[in-house]
């Protein structure tokens, strides 16, 4: 049962009744998909008081419509390893929402996407991508299948077969696909390489997270950590604290955590502790950022082996108690459901400050519900990790006019962005009577802009 502190008239309970009803349908129409019941719960909440203020969103069926998929599409991918055994995994892409543009979303390579996972993180990606602004439906995809141990020749093989089959659905203009976890500049070079090859036509736009040598834009491999660090400047800044001189602890050491710290320690932050899925380390002296980038992005290899390098530093097994380490900040860069209640106690109990999400739902409902009842400054992930998507959007601009913006613009039009983003949620969250909740504010701000084309579009 979803539920609102508020239940002040019957509007609002009128407004509550709905989306509990719809939320019902989501259970039974998508059984056992526990990450997507989880993520529509949470937005579905959230969006009570705009329903209340507004029932044509209930009149135009609007919750219904946004809550089902446009298109899931599941395909099977064939591939050879190298010992020649056949290798069968199973591919996925959501088309969940068009309305302000086409499909555009990340594709994650682990074993354990499955349809829950990927529509939890389509459904996100619809809210987050009409944040950013710029027009770009929602959209997501994968596979379960396992990077770590495979060759070059494997992943490069796994890559083309995934793209034979995804090509049919995807376009520059239809759905553009780019990485998440297990999928960077490498994989998405082998699967433009093919769409090309099948294609016969040079369509840059159809991708991005390209390498800058064939149509990547400049800022992003950096940008989802970039902009995380942006928004906790600009959220610190306007409550009168600073990043300067603050102790940060970030989960994962990939793409996201990795441009996290580097940023965060260019502002004068200190970065004490990072993660991957083998455990954690601590560094009291700072994190040592050019190792880890070599350590995890040139040799792909284990965090451990950080104190062979950095002896003072220390490894601890179980990645999970990375929230044991006292700090000021703590970003949240691996993966889902990462903070539970209990570790938002402990960090809450050490004193932190601000908790911004660079992953995608890392933080369970109670932990942010024990986050905003001790009032720390919470930055939900739909708007403090959208600096990624909308780099990606910028990359799609430059492709259509087939130029290349330099480092210094794209990066401005980031940090503009995320002041954005920053501001339309406290904007909303004021408007909605949840003043000081980003969380709220950013799913009720992504929800009007694509909730209203929705209406204006028809029943479609
Ligand atoms: N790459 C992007 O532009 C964006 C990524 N995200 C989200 O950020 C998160 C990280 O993605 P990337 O950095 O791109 O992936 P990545 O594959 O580059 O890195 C993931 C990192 O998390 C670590 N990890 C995974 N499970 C873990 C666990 N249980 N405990 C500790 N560490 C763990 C991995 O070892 C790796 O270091 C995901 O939730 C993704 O959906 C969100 C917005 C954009
Ligand atoms: O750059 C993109 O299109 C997708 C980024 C992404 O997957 C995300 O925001 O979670």
């Amino acid at each position: 049962m979803i539920t609102t502190q508020k239940v002040k008239d019957d509007a609002v309970q009128h407004a509550s009744d709905y989306v509990n009803t719809v939320f019902q349908k989501i259970e039974e129409r998508n059984p056992g998909e526990i990450e997507f019941h989880q993520a529509a719960k949470h937005i579905f909440s959230a969006l009570i008081p705009v329903f209340a203020k507004n029932p044509k969103y209930i009149k135009n069926g609007v919750l219904e419509r946004i809550s089902e998929p446009e298109r899931f599409i599941t395909f099977r991918v064939p591939w050879v390893d190298d010992n020649g055994n056949v290798q069968v995994n199973r591919g996925f892409r959501v088309q969940f929402n068009s309305s302000i543009g086409p499909y555009k979303g990340g594709t994650r390579f682990h074993p354990t996407v499955n349809a829950s996972i990927i529509k939890f993180l389509g459904f996100e990606q619809i809210f987050k991508n009409a944040l950013t602004g710029q027009p770009i439906g929602g959209g997501k995809g994968g596979a379960d299948f396992n990077p770590k141990g495979k060759s070059n020749n494997e992943i490069m093989r796994f890559c083309q077969s995934y793209m034979t089959e995804l090509a049919n659905y995807i376009g520059p203009n239809v759905d553009i696909p780019a990485g998440d976890i297990g999928v960077g500049a490498r994989e998405i070079g082998f699967m433009f390489g093919q769409y090309k090859r099948m294609r016969g036509t040079y369509e840059p736009g159809v991708l991005t997270g390209k390498d800058v040598r064939f149509g990547g834009s400049l800022v992003r491999p950096e940008a989802t950590g970039y902009g995380l660090i942006y928004f906790v400047d600009d959220m610190m800044q306007d409550h009168g604290l600073h990043l300067k001189g603050s102790k940060v602890v970030v989960s994962g050491a990939g793409n996201v955590a990795i441009y996290a710290m580097e940023k965060a320690m260019e502002l004068g932050a200190k970065v004490i502790a990072c993660s991957d899925s083998t455990g954690y380390i601590y560094d009291e002296k700072g994190i040592h950022i050019e190792t880890i980038k070599r350590l995890k992005l040139d040799e792909d290899g284990v965090i451990s082996t950080y104190i062979d390098i950095h002896p003072h530093a220390s490894f601890h097994q179980n990645g999970e108690e990375i929230w044991t380490v006292p700090c000021d900040i703590a970003l949240p860069c691996a993966t889902q459901n990462e903070i539970d209640a209990d570790a938002a106690r402990v960090l809450i109990k050490n004193g932190i400050k601000v908790v911004a999400e660079g992953a995608n739902m890392p933080s369970n409902q109670e932990a942010i519900d024990l986050f905003n009842e001790s009032h720390i400054l919470f930055g939900p992930a739909k708007a403090a990790n959208a600096g990624g998507v909308a780099v990606s959007a910028l990359e799609m601009a430059q492709n259509s006019m087939k130029l290349s913006w330099p480092f210094e613009k794209v990066d401005a039009k980031l940090h503009e962005i995320m002041l954005n983003i920053y501001r339309n949620s406290v904007s909303a969250a004021e408007e909605y009577g949840h003043p000081g909740n980003l969380d709220v504010g950013a799913n009720i701000a992504g929800f009007l802009k694509v909730g209203d084309a929705m209406i204006r579009e028809g029943v479609v």
